[in-house]
């Protein structure tokens, strides 16, 4: 089985990797165009992001299955929630969408992303290290390492291969 993924981000490529364990497949990383802002600022925007990625890849691979993977944040009367969407699309079907964990981003880093700021560049500088945003991301950081972007985006995998499997057993 041939997958293409629309990001070379080595936390997103890896996430698909260990979702698809057990299965005969290559991954084909494309750089894609998510066709929203770099920094998603609604669930909305990151989900249009996700599938916009997985129709991109599926469509410049030839790949049986392409995968968009989206992160984002989700204004709440709580605060700003990081957030994160995933979009499979495969012949004959709709994209199928699924959305992952969230959690509530601290007050100085919400501040930041509601003025323009991009998440990642934000948590470099807060956790003083170099591209979390392709290692543990924010929710490792928030979370004190208990679940690091691989996993939460492996998550997601997971939740749109399940998914994409029922449909093929429906039809
Ligand atoms: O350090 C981070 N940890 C995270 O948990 C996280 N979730 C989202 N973002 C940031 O939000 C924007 C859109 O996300 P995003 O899906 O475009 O990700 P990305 O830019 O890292 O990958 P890609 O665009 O190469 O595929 C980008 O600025 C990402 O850095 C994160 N940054
Ligand atoms: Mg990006």
């Amino acid at each position: 089985m041939l997958i293409s993924i629309g990001s070379k981000n080595p936390a997103k490529i890896a996430a698909v990797e260990q979702a698809f364990q057990g299965y005969a497949f290559e991954i084909v990383p494309v750089d894609t165009e998510s066709g929203v802002s770099e920094q998603p600022l609604t669930d909305e925007e990151t989900i249009r992001g996700a599938i916009n990625r997985a129709v991109s890849a599926f469509d410049v691979s030839g790949a049986d299955i392409g995968i968009g993977l989206e992160g984002g944040v989700q204004k709440t009367e709580h605060g700003l929630f990081l957030c994160n969407w995933g979009a499979l699309r495969a012949r004959g079907m709709e994209p199928i969408i699924a959305g992952g964990a969230r959690i509530l981003l601290p007050e100085e880093i919400a501040i930041q992303l509601l003025a323009g700021e991009e998440l990642g560049p934000v948590m470099d500088k807060f956790a003083k290290k170099q591209n979390v945003r392709k290692k543990e991301g924010a929710v490792g950081i928030f979370t004190n390492g208990k679940i690091d972007r691989v996993e939460m985006f492996t998550h997601v995998v997971k939740l749109l291969l399940g998914q994409y499997e029922f449909k093929r057993q429906s039809n």
